[in-house]
């Protein structure tokens, strides 16, 4: 199909913007319309790729200050707009968006989860537009793709909640998990903290210890997603890419292994899910590449499974690329597998 869309970038100077700039230059289909950076932003008017010279020539083009006349541009010229902003930042951009007749693809959290109660619980803020919350789909590419297909809105998913749902789902729709906690323990690299300075996210400082304990964001979104309560403990880990969730569920009575490796069979043709077995995926074998790699172990009633996603790639990027593919009825690896 001849489609082309063009697409503004919001945020493209972070990890997951240049990320996504540089999809959407290699795409077939879609083309940058503009890569744009705050008002105040040091590295306005810079090249994008002067900050990410191993994109080469892929990334000559100007970081573009967001003023009133960006806004102009953007509506004059976008068929799509990316946010890769902090979700703060986003909140109040989408709507502007929204409001131009745009498909917003926000890879923040801000339109994720479902009342603005949710948002002052775990965000530290009330949701201001409630009524474009309730519009948002969830961009989980595998799971909800005919209604990211038809949304204005994809609030797309979480980068921590985007492996611990795509192994827990499958066994969830099967029925096969008993009503105990599940335990999710979790490590990413540090580009998943963003670009800004910051001590704690300081390479340097990083060696592995644990983060937002009981009370990080992602909690709320697995559980919202999964429809079974969680216990999910970030770790930071000193490595630039990746991450790695091993998580422990408590099986119903008598569930065979031969009903494990058929709930999973749910994910069995989809291009960008990698069902390892007992195999356990790693960072290394996902670092830099599209896909959701799964593998799990059984003892008894105690099952193991362990999942490993790029954290900018399938955890932002990667899925944001596969949610405007399927809205624009083109097939969703298109332009990420193969890619590499
Ligand atoms: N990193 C990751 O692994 C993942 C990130 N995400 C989410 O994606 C979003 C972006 O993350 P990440 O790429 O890490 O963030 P970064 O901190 O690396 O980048 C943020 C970008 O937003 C720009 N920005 C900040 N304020 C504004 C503004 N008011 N208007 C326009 N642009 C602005 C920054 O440029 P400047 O400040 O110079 O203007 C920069 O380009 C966040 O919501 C994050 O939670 C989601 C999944 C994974
Ligand atoms: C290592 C690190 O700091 N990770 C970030 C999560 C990544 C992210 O950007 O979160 P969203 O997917 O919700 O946007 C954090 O824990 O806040």
């Amino acid at each position: 199909m001849n489609v082309t869309k063009n697409i503004a970038v919001v945020g493209a100077s972070g990890y997951s913007g240049a990320e996504l700039a540089s999809l959407i230059a290699k795409h077939p289909n879609f083309s940058l319309s503009g890569c744009y950076v705050s008002e105040q932003s040091l590295d306005k008017n810079t090249l994008l790729s002067q900050l990410y010279p191993e994109h080469g020539n892929l990334l000559d083009t100007p970081l573009l200050p967001l003023s009133a006349s960006a806004f102009a541009d953007i509506q004059a010229q976008a068929d799509y707009v990316c946010l890769c902003t902090d979700h703060k930042v986003s909140v109040e951009l989408a709507p502007k968006f929204l409001e131009m007749g745009k498909k917003v693809f926000d890879l923040s959290g801000g339109y994720r989860l479902a009342t603005s109660q949710d948002y002052e619980q775990y965000y530290g803020f009330s949701h201001p537009y409630e009524q474009w919350l309730k519009q948002a789909e969830y961009g989980l590419a595998e799971w909800n793709a005919q209604a990211i297909a038809a949304a204005q809105l994809i609030a797309v998913a979480g980068c921590y909640p985007t492996a611990a749902l795509n192994a827990l789902k499958p066994l969830k729709q099967a029925g096969l998990i008993a009503d105990e906690k599940i335990i999710i323990n979790a490590v990413s690299g540090v580009t998943g903290a963003g670009r800004k300075a910051s001590i704690n996210t300081h390479f340097c400082e990083v060696s592995l210890a644990p983060y937002g304990l009981f009370n990080h964001r992602h909690t709320p979104e697995i559980k919202q997603y999964l429809d079974h309560e969680v216990l999910f403990t970030p770790h930071l880990g000193n490595f630039a890419r990746g991450i790695l969730e091993t998580i422990y569920v408590s099986l119903k009575p008598q569930v065979t292994s031969n009903q494990i490796e058929a709930a999973y069979q749910v994910l069995a043709d989809e291009p960008l899910i990698r069902l390892k077995g007992a195999q356990l995926p790693s960072i290394k074998g996902v670092a830099g590449l599209p896909y959701v790699d799964i593998g799990w172990q059984q003892q008894g009633s105690q099952l193991i499974v362990v999942v490993a996603i790029d954290n900018l790639l399938k955890g932002a990027a990667g899925q944001a690329l596969q949610c405007m593919n399927l809205s624009s009825q083109l097939q969703p690896e298109l332009g990420l597998k193969g890619a590499w």
